[in-house]
């Protein structure tokens, strides 16, 4: 299949780039699969030079796309992790910034219908088991990605991609408080280990000396924090029943400080060893759920807001989470604002 190429699309879901595949493109083995991934994004190599793969954690993503397997669902999703500078594929974590490239790729790849001015499609999440719903712009019968819509870490504005979650606890850990607290200490520092759809380690800034407004290059260059930062991961991987986690990309980590906006909390988050330019939507979803949790780190330093829509300030802004309460105040939904563009439509090469 290689010697033709492969169709590819080359999309930006949210604050992230990957390539979108359809299943049926790909090897069905595994790890003949995988090999073929790290091929085409160019890993491993820091520069990724040999690849199309973007030299970023954050833009070294993969989604492939298949006819839903669940009566439920319009299309399964896989997301995988494809390493930089290591030789290693993962699909233990969901991403819900490629997420909002889903809806379009499979209606682009004519597996979801156009259903009217706008198409909403149910998303079979298949690194967790979750169904998301995305609400697409296709006016005039395609995608329509122009629009107004500006998200926090994109220049300008597109079409919206609202995208609503149920059930989100426990995606990957079995439960939302994996260690049944929502208040650990590990190496002698406060830690929320929660998954509410992705496994992360909340933590206070002030508690590794930091202030929370600290750039991603500066946090990046202060190796002493990562080493400590590191340490805490892979005990917390342990705790969250996630096992090894030393060639894993989660628990994510998040260090939390007032907010400094007018948002509900302010972040900085390892991803699990480079630090992102945002915050992932899941890992959004996730630090919002710890704020709500009074024995939190987090839920002394946050000012959670009336309406339900929480705003996690990050490096370059803030992502906004849309909380909704049963009355009992568990979580009954949660949801974000993203938008997608299609940047490149073509075969790739190996
Ligand atoms: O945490 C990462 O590795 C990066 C992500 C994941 C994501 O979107 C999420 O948490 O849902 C991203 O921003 O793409």
């Amino acid at each position: 299949m290689s010697e033709h190429g492969i169709p590819c699309l080359w999309m930006r879901g949210g604050t992230s780039k990957g390539a979108y595949f359809l299943a049926r493109d790909l090897p069905e083995d595994v790890a003949a699969r995988d090999a073929l991934l790290l091929r085409i994004m160019g890993s491993p190599d820091p520069r990724q030079i040999d690849g199309i793969g973007g030299a970023d954690p954050l833009a070294s993503k993969v989604a492939i796309l298949s006819p839903s397997t669940r009566a439920d669902a319009d299309v399964d999703y896989l997301f995988l992790q494809v390493f930089v500078d290591q030789a290693l594929v993962s699909d233990a974590q969901a991403c819900g910034n490629i997420l909002a490239g889903v809806g379009p790729a499979a209606i682009e790849r004519g597996l979801v219908p156009v259903a009217g001015p706008e198409t909403q499609l149910r998303i079979h999440m298949l690194n967790t088991g979750e169904i998301a719903r995305a609400t697409i712009q296709t006016p005039e019968g395609r995608v329509c990605y122009a629009g107004a819509t500006a998200i926090d870490g994109v220049p300008g504005t597109a079409a919206p991609v609202p995208l609503m979650f149920q059930g989100l606890e426990g995606s990957m850990c079995g439960a939302l408080l994996p260690t049944g607290r929502a208040r650990d200490v590990i190496e002698g520092i406060e830690c929320t280990l929660i998954d509410n759809g992705m496994p992360i380690v909340v933590m206070r800034a002030g508690d590794f000396g930091l202030s929370g407004e600290e750039t991603r290059e500066e946090i990046e260059a202060m190796a002493e924090v990562k080493a400590r930062v590191e340490a805490i991961r892979l005990k917390a991987g342990e705790m969250m029943n996630l096992g090894d986690v030393r060639e894993k990309s989660v628990p994510k980590m998040t260090l939390v400080s007032a907010p400094l906006a007018g948002g509900t909390i302010n972040t900085r988050s390892f991803i699990p060893h480079r630090v992102h330019a945002t915050i992932g939507v899941f890992a959004a979803v996730s630090v919002a759920t710890a704020c709500t949790l009074p024995e939190s780190p987090a839920a002394a330093l946050a000012v959670l807001p009336e309406d339900g829509r929480v705003r996690i300030e990050h490096p370059t802004g803030a992502a906004e989470v849309l909380l909704e309460l049963d009355p009992s105040g568990q979580i009954r939904a949660a949801g974000t604002m993203r938008t997608a563009r299609k940047l490149m439509d073509g075969r790739v090469f190996v």
